[in-house]
């Protein structure tokens, strides 16, 4: 009894800690210049020095710097690890039943696969995020049983398609609202995964139908949205409580198609969908952040999608009937 009431303490006092650092959190990483742009002459023009308070200057051509401010900078020598640590007590939360999302937002080109994908020998979010869920998970077997399943989603052009479906369905993949309120896609595929050892082999599973769906894998990608789920069903032995939570890591499309104007055809539909869906999620955003009474969720299959992960967090965990 005393064991469950000091865990009991551990998760408030945790998700405390995370309510206070702010339930919506924006963080910046700079890639380092890549080879072909050193090799065309072109210099770093962010200034890192305050890096640590978490502003990046810009330097303007000899105007003077432009500051942003962000939760945390991560400059071009921050590696994988370092840019996971503040993502992993998030994870902590979905195992205690609180929904959360994580995004990566910016141009094409600017690591946003990097950042959550990586690549084997240096794994991004996706794949330490599910790691670090099967460590604890395997901490606490004695008080609580853990079920995790995945699914992998990509929105292009405001269609939903399932990347581990085995074969592809013509039927349309539509968002639906469950009894208790929360939202899912009737029919798409929930992977149920063990241990470790079966994630990147479902991860791959994903990204590898991304590339066969579409003619050129890097043009089609900065154009969808890439979307992992993590589904988590608990149980506690002792007291019997269950909690359903759900973690989304989403790769964005790249940002930049906004501006070019001149697209026409598949491009400009293409423009117009990411343009709607990216705006609508910076509504969401903005609605969340002045506690405005409506939040426009529907406006995007990308925010309503990703509704149950915006609703307040540390309200209350999800608890559910077993
Ligand atoms: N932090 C980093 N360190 C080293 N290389 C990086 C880093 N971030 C990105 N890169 C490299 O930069 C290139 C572009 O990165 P990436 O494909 O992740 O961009 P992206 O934002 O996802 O682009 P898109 O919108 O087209 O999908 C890749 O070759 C990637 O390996």
């Amino acid at each position: 009894m005393k064991y469950h009431e000091e865990m009991a303490k551990r998760k408030k006092l945790h998700n405390i800690v995370q309510e206070t650092k702010g339930n919506i959190r924006v963080f910046c990483r700079c890639r380092p210049l890549s080879k072909d742009e050193t090799s065309s002459g072109y210099k770093c023009v962010v200034d890192f020095d305050g890096a640590n308070d978490g502003d990046i200057g810009i330097m303007n051509g000899g105007t003077a710097k432009k500051t942003f401010k962000f939760d945390r900078v991560y400059t071009p020598k921050d590696d994988q690890a370092e840019v996971y640590a503040d993502a992993s007590p998030l994870v902590t939360s979905v195992l205690d039943g609180y929904n959360v999302c994580i995004f990566a937002y910016g141009q094409t080109g600017t690591g946003k696969t990097f950042t959550m994908e990586g690549t084997e020998r240096n794994r991004g979010v996706n794949y330490r995020t599910l790691e670090e869920l099967f460590k604890i998970a395997e901490e606490r077997k004695d008080t609580v049983t853990y079920n995790i399943s995945v699914s992998v989603l990509e929105v292009y052009n405001e269609q939903i398609r399932d990347l581990l479906a085995t074969s592809p369905s013509s039927k349309k993949l539509e968002i639906k609202q469950a009894g208790e309120g929360s939202h899912h896609v009737p029919g798409i595929v929930e992977a149920k995964v063990e241990d470790i050892n079966e994630v990147w082999d479902v991860l791959q599973t994903g990204s590898n139908s991304r590339a066969v769906g579409s003619n050129n894998v890097n043009e089609h990608s900065s154009r969808s949205h890439c979307m992992l789920c993590i589904m988590v069903r608990a149980k506690n032995l002792i007291n019997g409580d269950c909690t359903r939570s759900k973690l989304w890591l989403v790769d964005l499309a790249g940002s930049e198609r906004l501006a070019k104007t001149d697209a026409q055809g598949d491009r400009l539909k293409e423009a117009q969908n990411i343009n709607r869906s990216l705006s609508a999620l910076g509504d969401v955003i903005s609605a969340l952040a002045s506690r405005s009474s409506h939040i426009p969720y529907r406006n995007s299959k990308l925010t309503h999608l990703l509704q149950d992960s915006f609703r307040r967090r540390f309200e209350s965990p999800n608890v559910c009937a077993n």
